[in-house]
């Protein structure tokens, strides 16, 4: 029988990045000669990848950006980010404890991310992270990313998983959305980087710490969709 699936984000969800982020961000915005970017403005950049992200800075400060200098201010963020990995960045309390406790249910776990695959790994790599995870993806693993839901149904495939026995945990309406429009039941946090609150998302249920994750939750969220299905 197939194992149910726990998919994460990761910033914002598993890992505590904006520090890194936007510290690499503003480098960006000083070599182009632009204002900084508060920790505020990430809730806002934050969630559709690092291009989107600088797009949306200097959008911030009122400038346009070129598709050439999109990809040389994507190039020099890259470069500054993967530098210092893992930097400042950190999991959110009680992650590890609920992690142990899902696989000690037997159940199996995947990261789901708009960051690019080889940040995100590298970065779960520096945190002794990777091992735990059966799939990783990110926004350029397959030909769409999330909101889309062929993100997490890709995941899905290949973790060996079943998306009638999945269940996404994020903290971003794309995580959410994404979700949803593959069909899965959603666990919101409320600590990640959304300008909006994750209640307006109508996520199946939020959890305000990972004190709160376990099989249980798990296993009831799916028993509700299958009820509903
Ligand atoms: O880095 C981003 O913008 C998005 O990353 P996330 O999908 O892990 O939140
Ligand atoms: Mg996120």
């Amino acid at each position: 029988m197939t194992s149910p699936l726990v998919i994460f984000d990761l910033d914002g969800t598993l890992i505590h990045t904006a520090p890194d982020l936007m510290t690499s961000l503003n480098h960006v915005m000083d070599l182009n000669g632009l204002a900084h970017v508060s920790f505020d403005d990430m809730t806002w950049l934050v969630g559709q990848g690092a291009k989107v992200m600088i797009e949306r800075a200097w959008a911030l400060h009122g400038h346009p950006t070129s598709p050439e200098q999109l990809e040389a201010a994507f190039d020099a963020f890259l470069v500054s980010y993967a530098a210092d990995m893992p930097g400042k960045s950190l999991p959110y309390p009680g992650l590890i404890d609920s992690l142990d406790r899902l696989e000690a249910a037997g159940m199996q776990l995947a990261v789901c991310t708009n960051k690019t695959e080889a940040l995100a790994r590298k970065l779960l790599d520096a945190l002794e992270l990777t091992e735990r995870f059966v799939a990783i993806t990110g926004g350029d693993t397959f030909a769409v990313r999330k909101p889309h839901g062929d993100h997490i149904l890709g995941t899905i495939e290949l973790a060996g998983g079943n998306a009638a026995k999945a269940v996404m945990v994020g903290d971003s309406v794309n995580d959410i959305l994404a979700a949803q429009n593959a069909g899965i039941p959603t666990i919101a946090v409320p600590f990640g980087y959304s300008d909006k609150p994750v209640a307006s998302f109508d996520p199946d249920i939020i959890i305000e710490h990972f004190d709160e994750l376990d099989a249980a939750l798990v296993e009831k969220l799916i028993a509700k969709a299958s009820r509903a299905a």
